[in-house]
């Protein structure tokens, strides 16, 4: 591991292995989400895709809560059907939303229209009575950057890392991905009470020094945004 020094008010979760680390996620969301069960009626978990989160999912999916009042959803998804092997909502159904979790309420970023750009309006009105400041959000990073589908190279990148973005979701269509995606915007992301960022490898690690070491250029590397004070970086080799 290299001798990582995180931005300041950011704080480093390590452990030995990614089960552990999953371990260690779930008890912190978990907590976190029992307590706003507390004070409010409903309560928010933001997920993401890829391979990182299986093991948290798992995990997090056998925690006792009263799941009924959570609504889950995710901070981005590929513009394909849910029986796609691409399909977040697939990963997200089949892995957390199982067991105690099984009760909880999935609001899907992927609703009907041949593209994200076309679908908004849905996604919009699938959202809408969702509680914000949102409660729990779960991040990845690729490799290139990016976090949510916050893609470098998206052509509707600008609009939606504005801080003035009004809009809850955004289409993104970065020329490196195969798919088309749809993401969650800076605001409701830059807003949540408590963010995670979930990562795996030694990679990630020297994407994430890569990242620190020129915190000015975001729109180069979009995660550069999110390491902020608050933000807790689970990290396991
Ligand atoms: O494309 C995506 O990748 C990242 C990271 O994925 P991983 O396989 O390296 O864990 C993920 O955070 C993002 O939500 C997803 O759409």
């Amino acid at each position: 591991m290299s001798d990582l020094r995180l931005p300041e008010g950011v704080q480093a979760r390590f452990g030995e292995t990614p089960d552990e680390v999953a371990l260690n996620l779930a008890d912190a969301v978990a907590e976190f989400l029992a307590v706003r069960l507390k004070q409010a009626p409903r309560a928010s978990l933001v997920v993401s895709g890829g391979s990182t989160p299986l093991p948290f999912f798992k995990a997090l999916s056998d925690k006792n809560l009263d799941w009924s009042r959570v609504d889950v959803l995710l901070a981005d998804e590929r513009w394909v059907d849910e029986d796609d092997p691409a399909s977040n909502a697939r990963l997200v159904r089949g892995n957390l939303l199982q067991n105690h979790a099984a009760s909880a309420r999935f609001l899907s970023l992927k609703q009907p229209g041949a593209t994200p750009a076309e679908g908004l309006g849905a996604v919009k009105a699938e959202l809408a009575d969702l509680a914000l400041p949102l409660d729990v959000l779960v991040l990845g990073m690729g490799n290139d950057g990016h976090t949510a589908s916050l893609f470098p190279d998206a052509p509707e990148l600008a609009h939606a890392m504005s801080p003035e973005c009004q809009d809850i979701v955004s289409a993104a269509t970065p020329a490196s991905q195969p798919q088309k995606r749809i993401t969650l915007t800076w605001p409701p992301l830059r807003d949540a009470r408590f963010t995670a960022l979930h990562l795996k490898g030694e990679d990630k690690l020297d994407t994430l020094e890569k990242a620190i070491s020129d915190m000015d250029r975001v729109m180069e590397m979009p995660v550069r945004a999110f390491l902020k004070p608050g933000l807790q970086v689970f990290w396991s080799p």
